[in-house]
């Protein structure tokens, strides 16, 4: 990080309630709300134009104030803006991923039921004596499917009878370390704006703050709804 890095407020200062800084602060505190940011995990981060916007690592998610927000120059990966004392989150590398595939905002959540779809997936691949590499979430028939795209290179949404495909990867030791197989999890799933990390969470990404926001509200209601439906006995699938 550079030394000089250390001032340039005016990358964070704006009284523009949607200014990246004030946005991630905002929408971290809603996150936190819903179980998605609890006890420092989860986070957001945002790309406006040259600049991407990142979290301390290791901070309550829903109390940070904007002068807390690093600014990275995207095309260089160079910090343009340090915040003493801290260091960005260790998710960087992998909302740099989203970033790369065309996203302008990635939020990760450690929600509750992101870890239990994984943990039923999990078990689900041990009883069929499957291999846990390249396990998906799967689901169709409910309507809150449609408020997911079709895909990176496609137009418009899914529709109520589509089949929702979330990719897994495996948790590692460093949230750093999960970079390679969430790009490996891109690359084979390249319709997916979403890949769900096994008893961690989920990264959700979308082309800008609203559809990023859309796509993790619609996939969190889709987990949580699919662990109360194998709670009651019915199939996610019916194929
Ligand atoms: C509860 S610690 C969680 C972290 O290890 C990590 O998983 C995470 O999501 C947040 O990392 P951070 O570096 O604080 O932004
Ligand atoms: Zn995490």
């Amino acid at each position: 990080m550079q030394g000089s890095a250390q001032a340039n407020d005016q990358l964070i200062l704006s009284d523009d309630p949607y200014h990246p800084a004030n946005h991630i602060c905002t929408l971290c505190r809603s996150f936190y709300n819903l179980g998605w940011v609890t006890g420092t995990g989860g986070g957001t981060s945002i790309r406006k134009g040259p600049h991407v916007f990142i979290a301390p690592s290791g901070v309550q998610k829903e109390l940070m104030r904007p002068e807390n927000i690093f600014v990275l120059d995207y095309a260089t990966t160079s910090y343009l803006r340090v915040p003493p004392v801290l260091k960005p989150s260790a998710c960087t590398p992998l909302f740099m991923a989203a970033f790369d595939m065309g996203a302008g905002c990635c939020i990760h959540t450690h929600s509750q039921w992101a870890v239990l779809v994984t943990l039923l997936v999990e078990r689900d691949a041990a009883q069929k004596g499957d291999k846990l590499e390249d396990t998906c979430f799967e689901i169709e028939k409910i309507e809150q499917i449609k408020g997911i795209p079709r895909g990176r290179r496609k137009q418009g949404m899914l529709g109520f009878f589509d089949k929702l495909r979330v990719p897994i990867i495996e948790n590692t030791a460093h949230e750093e370390d999960l970079t390679s197989s969430l790009e490996a999890a891109m690359d084979r799933y390249p319709d997916t704006y979403a890949v769900l990390v096994r008893r961690h969470g989920v990264y959700v990404w979308g082309d800008d703050v609203q559809k990023a926001k859309t796509q993790a509200e619609s996939l969190d209601y889709l987990f949580r709804l699919a662990v109360e439906m194998r709670t009651l006995g019915l199939p996610w699938t019916t194929s």
